[in-house]
């Protein structure tokens, strides 16, 4: 929005309206304090997650959401109140610390509390629950970019409603039994593990969760223990999975779409129309996975996914290349830019059904529990990182490298496809106490497996 960028980046407001008369496309929205604000939420997340993971394992997972929320409710205040480019980013740094505690404690709860025949599709409801946020958000900047002033105030104090839903909701409900049994709760933790499934017939499910938590207990130091080489595969996964998730070049979509769009020749209203376009796709291609992830598989949706999203960047590369050649200079036709658009909303749907939700349920489904915490806490960083590196770099890099970026991060699923293909097993209808069998018989990992070793089933 004008106003916000002659406000807080003034120098991206004058080079852009300096450009409607022409000029090159690529860098007119290259400027690192504008990135800095996109993506300094995403280092005070990953900075945040590892703090969470304390919290969670001290206090139970309850709390970890109520300081999320309740951090995250001063950030959309502040934001929505700042008067210097200080304060908007502070209240970012506050969004990020209260993500960081969410992605870290949600999932944890959500796999715990889910019945295993459910975890799958459950945990996908988080990346659900994280697509329907971004198609709000696309909405609300839509219709309050239409204000003739403070719209953006209206649109980042908006942040505070999820905010509210997450502090109070995280003040109703239960603890989960494993952290309950985690922090000497026993008796407390039956009676919970009985209410949420139902029955009074909970033994079976009791003793294998107090075994699991006397087992992880053991295990001093988790962090050294992933390190050995028997835990290689997992260790490859929970860092590979979240780096190539990001490295699909999918949050260049999320974060830039409306910049995107406007570097494509739309004007402010389709460009913003078009975001909340890709972002309904975004929502409905991840119910397709909900729905397929467990009967399919998980190496089905990744492959399919993959190809898709690798000829979609090349054809937008191509086009873009043909428009804008080096130079930068030229104009997308009507009918050009539409097919464009067309070609993204169908690279956003591969996504959604496959890297979006995958890239959280396959690492949280592949590490025994002697290692979970720690893998967990590999993978939401990771995942933090990169998110932060694409969103800090983005714009520069179309400065830079032009049509060029569409080719790299095509790449980049090359690669990631054929990891898939060659080096992930499938993990569908694998009880996650016996997941230690996919890599006992795999072709590649089963040389870091000891034969007769059972400590980590
Ligand atoms: O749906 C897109 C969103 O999904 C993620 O890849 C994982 O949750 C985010 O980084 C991205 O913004």
């Amino acid at each position: 929005m004008d106003e916000f960028l002659l406000k807080f980046f003034p120098n991206v407001y004058h080079k852009e309206k300096n450009l409607k008369e022409g000029g090159s496309q690529y860098c007119k929205f290259n400027d690192h304090m504008l990135q800095l604000f996109t993506s300094s939420l995403y280092l005070a997340a990953l900075v945040a997650s590892f703090a969470a993971s304390i919290t969670t394992k001290a206090f139970g997972r309850k709390i970890s959401m109520l300081i999320g929320g309740l951090i995250f409710l001063i950030g959309a205040v502040l934001n929505g109140a700042a008067m210097n480019l200080g304060v908007l980013i502070l209240g970012r740094l506050l969004l990020g610390v209260g993500i960081g505690y969410a992605n870290q404690s949600v999932p944890v709860y959500l796999s715990e509390m889910a019945p295993p025949k459910l975890r799958g599709a459950l945990n996908v409801c988080f990346q659900m629950a994280v697509t329907l946020g971004i198609l709000i958000a696309n909405l609300v900047n839509y219709g309050t970019s239409t204000m003739k002033k403070n719209g953006w105030r209206v649109s980042l104090v908006l942040a505070a409603v999820p905010a509210v839903i997450m502090t109070v909701g995280a003040v109703f409900l239960p603890d989960t039994p494993n952290s309950l049994i985690d922090r000497g709760q026993k008796e407390k933790a039956k009676t919970m593990l009985q209410k949420i499934r139902g029955t009074s017939n909970v033994d079976n499910e009791f003793e294998d969760l107090i075994i699991a938590s006397d087992m992880s207990k053991q295990v001093e130091n988790p962090w050294g223990n992933i390190m050995k080489p028997r835990y290689r595969p997992q260790l490859t996964v929970a860092v590979l999975v979240p780096f190539f998730q990001q490295l699909t070049g999918i949050n260049v979509i999320m974060f830039y779409a409306p910049v995107l769009f406007k570097t494509l020749g739309f004007g402010d209203g389709a460009a913003l129309m078009t975001a909340v376009i890709t972002g309904l796709v975004n929502v409905f291609a991840t119910l397709i996975s909900i729905f397929t992830v467990d009967r399919f598989g998980r190496r089905p949706l990744f492959l399919v996914g993959g190809t898709l999203m690798i000829i979609c960047q090349i054809a937008v590369g191509s086009i873009i290349a043909s428009v804008f050649g080096m130079d930068g200079l030229g104009t997308f036709s009507k009918g050009l830019g539409n097919i464009t658009v067309a070609i993204i909303c169908v690279y956003v749907a591969a996504f959604a059904w496959s890297w979006g939700p995958l890239g959280w349920l396959v690492p949280s489904e592949v590490f025994p529990m002697e290692i979970r915490s720690a893998g967990q806490s590999i993978n939401v960083s990771v995942n933090m990182f990169f998110t932060f590196i694409i969103g800090q770099i983005f714009l520069t890099m179309l400065c830079e490298m032009k049509f060029g970026l569409f080719f790299f991060f095509g790449g980049f699923v090359v690669i990631m496809t054929f990891f898939i293909l060659f080096f992930l097993p499938e993990t569908k209808g694998i009880p996650i106490e016996d997941i230690s069998r996919i890599w006992k018989s795999h072709w590649f990992w089963k040389k870091y497996m000891p034969a007769d070793d059972n400590t980590h089933v």
